[in-house]
């Protein structure tokens, strides 16, 4: 045990949504401080945050502006789109970057770490290829096949992402991810199709100076790209959950550093399939707000500072469920949430995100059941309940 750990540090979080607002909430527990730094101004995390600062990520200079104010201790990201470059520079300049400068640059695009877990580690994925005009794309569709996944290089939650069952759509998925590409980027993945029975996020813990160690694998449902619910534990084989956790033993040992990773998983009849990870707490990963005895954030927090992780407990069949706006607004109010609360062993979060627009992610219901289907079905109750005014 390392009892000359001194509290409290300085954690600057790049990103300021929903999930840094909870990790501010487990670090503040633990008397730190932290600076919430995001593009916009009142995000999530900022609101329960020591101070706040609005800067793009992007930006070299917005960064090394904010890190020479406050000079942190940790940098921690959370979300993907950072200059993950000036990263180094910090790491270089004594600062620590979470889980590391160079796994945040892997994990930035798709191809770097696809390159790293397919290439390099020689780990079972979707089959795959590059695309970066239409005519390539078209080339690509048939090597990988139809129906396949086509994919920005550069995204997340799922945008500008399609499912493409034959060369007529082609068009169309190259406009849809070309437009909603973060940056100038022209580069797409194209995926074979996975027809999966499950899919999971196995959130692995990778600590300084002890083993890494994982959650109860979660299992979830995404629409458009974008997670709708999650549930934990997922029904899948103690054999399959040693085969996850061995691949993501593997992935995160390679890109090294301490802190939570979501790795995500398709699980079929006979394989487990590794798709992708975010070096950070993950949002299939909000359940364990409700499901364990520490939730992912606090895992994250006691994972980067040191602290032991003696015990991580299921307590009981548990689920979240998003609560999604329909439409654009600036003025952002929520009704039937007395209605949401009124059952046994449900939660709610609500964001508290400045406006919304169609499909973004404004809260989320929690439930626990006596098993994972009475879960998911008074975690959605609960979240059908809410509407955004
Ligand atoms: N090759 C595939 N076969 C089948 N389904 C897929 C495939 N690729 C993606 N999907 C579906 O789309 C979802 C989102 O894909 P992916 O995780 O790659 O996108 P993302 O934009 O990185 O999402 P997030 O940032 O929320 O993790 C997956 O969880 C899965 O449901
Ligand atoms: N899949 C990644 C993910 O869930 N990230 C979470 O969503 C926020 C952005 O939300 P916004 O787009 O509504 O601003 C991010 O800051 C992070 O908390
Ligand atoms: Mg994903």
């Amino acid at each position: 045990m390392n009892n000359s750990i001194k509290l409290p540090k300085k954690l600057m979080l790049l990103g300021s949504g929903e999930l840094g607002k909870e990790f501010v909430i487990a670090a503040q527990r633990l008397g730190n401080y932290v600076i919430a730094v995001d593009r916009y101004a009142d995000a999530p995390a900022m609101q329960v945050a020591d101070c706040s600062e609005v800067i793009s990520m992007l930006s070299a200079d917005g960064l090394e502006a904010v890190v020479t104010e406050y000079q942190p201790d940790f940098i921690v990201p959370e979300i993907e789109a950072i200059r993950t470059e000036k990263l180094l520079e910090f790491e270089q300049r004594g600062i620590t970057v979470i889980p590391t400068a160079t796994a945040t640059n892997y994990t930035m695009n798709r191809d770097r770490i696809r390159e790293l877990a397919h290439q390099e580690l020689g780990i079972r994925t979707a089959k795959y290829g590059y695309a970066e005009t239409l005519a390539e794309l078209i080339t690509i569709s048939h090597e990988v096949g139809f129906p396949n996944v086509v994919k920005p290089v550069m995204s997340s939650s799922g945008k500008g992402q399609s499912v493409v069952s034959s060369t007529s759509e082609v068009e169309k998925a190259w406009n849809y991810a070309i437009a909603n590409s973060r940056g100038d980027s022209q580069k797409v993945i194209v995926e074979e199709f996975i027809n999966f029975e499950i899919e999971i996020t196995l959130l692995t813990i990778k600590q300084w100076n002890a083993p890494t160690i994982f959650c109860s694998p979660i299992g979830h449902r995404q629409e458009r790209g974008d997670y709708q619910e999650s549930w934990q534990p997922a029904a899948i084989s103690e054999d399959k959950i040693l085969q996850s956790q061995q691949i993501a033993q593997k992935v995160t040992d390679a890109l090294g550093g301490a802190g939570i990773f979501g790795v995500e998983f398709f699980i079929t009849k006979d394989e487990v399939i590794f798709s992708e990870l975010s070096p950070r707490p993950h949002d299939t990963g909000i359940v364990t707000l409700i499901s364990q005895n520490l939730n992912e954030f606090e895992l994250h927090l006691r994972a980067i500072l040191g602290l032991p992780i003696p015990h991580i407990e299921l307590l009981k069949a548990s689920a979240s469920a998003v609560i999604l706006a329909s439409e654009k607004s600036d003025s952002i109010a929520f009704t039937g949430v007395a209605d949401a609360l009124s059952e046994k062993d449900v939660d709610i979060r609500l964001f508290g995100k400045p406006s919304a627009h169609p499909y973004r992610r404004m809260g989320v219901a929690l439930a626990k059941g006596a098993d994972v289907q009475e879960a998911r079905a008074k975690a959605t109750k609960a979240a059908s309940k809410i509407t955004i005014i």
